[in-house]
């Protein structure tokens, strides 16, 4: 469905993007995550045909991403989506359903449905005196208006209060029950973590980490083992009594071949071990380690400085959603 071979986006001789290399399958929920920075937008829109690459190449339903045709068939929900105040969300998705030769009956039904399922009421209320969470809603709705196989969602959740992040990241959820494919990126790594198929994670313009969620733990994070015994052993501190009260002692420990050492000592000094409990990374913890250490190739080049921050200039081509005209 989408293929990306060594993508890069530099704005003057800032690098934004930096060689990424990644594909997605049909039916797949992939995301991408990373700190604000990182290169996530960019990176959409320029599967989007938003933002022109700078090198590489990107293959999305098996169009360059620049064809006109392309567009016709995805759903793009940019990070702030641009509304028309005066509007009310009905008119405002017939006005999309027109731009996409929808007939409005099949519109109204379509968005309808998505509506219901995102539990928007007041659909003939003016955009301009909706709550953020509604005008995110009227704009996911917009981005199913044309029924593509493919949406691309840039921080659907972002500055959502936590209910109505539970029912965007479900709807995602459900997206790819009926064979849509969702790539979406996220800052919070909890969002991806529940709903992600695959993901990759960017730092600094460069993919640090990838694939799915339990694949990135395997390999990146560290198991820890808490090693409970009955006898104090040189690095156990005192725990808790066991429920059959019995003595206990504790020790946290990363490899197995540390788990046999302990029991081995406990036995020896008369005593066992009682239990052990495992601690895995979570993804906040995996990424938080790697952005520490990734050396990056800006950096080296001395590209981009340290820091994962800047501003965003918005691209004046974000505004194109149709074939090539301006709106939104
Ligand atoms: N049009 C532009 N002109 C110049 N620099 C830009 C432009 N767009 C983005 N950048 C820079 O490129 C880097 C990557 O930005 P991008 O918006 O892709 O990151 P992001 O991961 O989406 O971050 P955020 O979570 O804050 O949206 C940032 O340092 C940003 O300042």
């Amino acid at each position: 469905m989408i293929t990306v071979e060594n993508l890069r986006k530099t704005y003057g001789d800032f690098p934004a993007v930096v060689g990424s290399d990644f594909s997605v399958e049909s039916g797949e929920v992939f995301g991408i995550v990373g700190p604000n920075g990182a290169g996530k937008t960019t990176t959409l829109k320029m599967l989007a045909g938003l933002v022109e690459p700078t090198g590489g190449s990107a293959s999305v339903l098996g169009y360059d991403p620049e064809e006109p045709a392309m567009r016709r068939k995805l759903g793009f929900l940019p990070e702030e989506s641009p509304l028309y105040e005066d509007m009310t969300a009905r008119s405002y998705l017939r006005f999309f359903a027109d731009l996409y030769d929808v007939p409005r009956d099949v519109a109204d039904e379509r968005t309808g449905a998505v509506l219901d399922r995102l539990d928007l009421e007041y659909r003939d209320r003016r955009l301009g005196d909706m709550s953020k969470g509604m005008k995110r809603k009227v704009a996911i709705a917009r981005s199913l208006v044309n029924d593509p196989d493919l949406l691309i969602y840039d921080e659907p959740a972002s500055g959502l209060d936590p209910l109505t992040t539970n029912v965007v990241l479900e709807f995602v959820r459900e997206l790819r029950d009926e064979d849509k494919t969702v790539v979406f990126s996220a800052h919070n790594l909890f969002h991806v973590e529940s709903i992600c198929d695959r993901v990759v994670i960017m730092n600094r313009g460069e993919i640090i980490a990838r694939g799915t969620v339990p694949e990135i733990r395997a390999e990146h994070g560290e198991t820890t083992y808490r090693v409970f015994t009955t006898v104090p052993l040189a690095e156990t501190l005192p725990a808790d009594d066991g429920a059959d009260g019995e003595e206990r002692h504790v020790a946290v420990v990363d490899e197995m071949a540390a788990v046999e050492s302990l029991r081995e000592r406990a036995e020896a000094a008369g005593g066992r071990v009682a239990d052990i409990r495992t601690d895995e990374a979570s993804l906040e913890d995996i990424f938080l380690r790697l952005a520490r250490e990734a050396p990056t190739t800006s950096e080296a080049e001395g590209g981009r400085g340290g820091g994962t921050g800047g501003t965003t200039a918005v691209d004046e081509s974000e505004q194109r959603v149709v074939g090539g005209n301006e709106h939104s």
